[in-house]
């Protein structure tokens, strides 16, 4: 890290189970979503600054725009906008892009996130939270999750949240066969847009084999769209679900990333590594959850 610098981590989101219950006026459908987040991240450093700049590096940078409409600085501005008594003028900001683009793992709004915790932490008095959580809802669906980046409920349209206060400690592997899926399309796919809620997750939720057992009720209601866009996805969950110790294989929010949920970090990382010998152009992640 640079001298004086400040850093966050931009963990991946995952959507365990997705449910499409409707849809608003302007459009945007209202889901229900168990949300965790995975000891996988983007690394954002940053500095003050006269001016804000960003510089991406890391393995997916040439996938990605470093100009304004880039989350990490749209959300630098956003936060400026809103409060410039307590913002620095400028910011250096310098992303290590891990993760991958368009990914159904919440980049983006993570790198958006992350921002705006630097930012609240930069600043000389506390930032009031829920203004904090509504500028993020304006960024997107899922920064206001990625600002807690801890298993949580999400409803709404992701504005919503229900942090739960305790989980199972689980492993997770994120497969991406490098296909960018846009998220309005899969979307725009749906044939039905008026699903069943959530079941209501048993409390305390500490064991794997309770989660398992709840899960097995729920689904990815945009799973069928984007496997219609992304045949590739279909394919992959049987595969993963395939291995040992494998509790659960499905899509993460609009794909085309397929994690497979694990109870023990060994055969987690015994199934990434099988993943990467069979398909090497694909990314492959494995890693603790994060917990409450
Ligand atoms: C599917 C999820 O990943 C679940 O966590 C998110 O809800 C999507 O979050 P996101 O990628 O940040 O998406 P946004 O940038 O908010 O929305 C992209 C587009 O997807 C569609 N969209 C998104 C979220 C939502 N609840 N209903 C929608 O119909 C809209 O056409 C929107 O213009
Ligand atoms: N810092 C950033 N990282 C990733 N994508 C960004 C960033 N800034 C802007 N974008 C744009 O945002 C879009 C969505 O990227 P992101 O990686 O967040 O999608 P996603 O993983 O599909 O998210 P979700 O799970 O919320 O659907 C991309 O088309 C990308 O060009």
């Amino acid at each position: 890290m640079s001298a004086g610098a400040l850093s966050q981590a931009a963990p991946a989101k995952i959507n365990l189970a997705l449910h499409v219950t409707g849809r608003r006026a302007d459009g945007y459908h209202e889901l229900e979503s168990l949300v965790v987040f995975a000891d996988l991240a983007d690394e954002l450093e940053a500095v003050p600054a006269d001016t804000d700049s960003l510089a991406v590096s890391g393995p997916f940078a040439a996938m990605l725009g470093s100009g304004s409409s880039n989350l990490a600085l749209r959300a630098a501005a956003a936060f400026r906008a809103r409060w410039p008594e307590l913002a620095p003028s400028g910011l250096a900001l310098r992303l290590t892009k891990n993760l991958p683009v368009a990914a159904g793992i919440g980049g983006g709004s993570a790198d958006a996130a992350a921002t705006l915790r630097l930012m609240a932490g930069m600043a000389a008095e506390p930032v009031p939270v829920a203004e904090l959580a509504d500028l993020a809802a304006g960024l997107g669906s899922d920064v206001p999750a990625c600002l807690l980046s801890r298993p949580l409920i999400a409803r709404g349209v992701g504005e919503i949240l229900s942090p739960l206060p305790e989980f199972p400690q689980l492993h997770i592997v994120l497969v991406n066969p490098q296909i960018p899926v846009v998220t309005a399309e899969v979307f725009r796919r749906l044939r039905r847009r008026d699903n069943a809620p959530l079941p209501a997750l048993p409390a305390p939720l500490t064991r794997p084999a309770q989660l398992g057992l709840w899960l097995a009720e729920t689904r990815n209601d945009l799973e069928p769209a984007a496997v219609e866009l992304v045949p590739g996805i279909g394919t992959l969950i049987g595969t993963l679900s395939g291995f040992a110790g494998c509790m659960l294989a499905r899509m993460s929010g609009s794909g085309a990333t397929v994690f497979g949920l694990f109870g023990s970090g060994a055969q987690a990382h015994d199934a990434a590594h099988e993943i990467r010998r069979l398909h090497p152009d694909y990314w492959v992640g494995a890693a603790p959850l994060l917990g409450p």
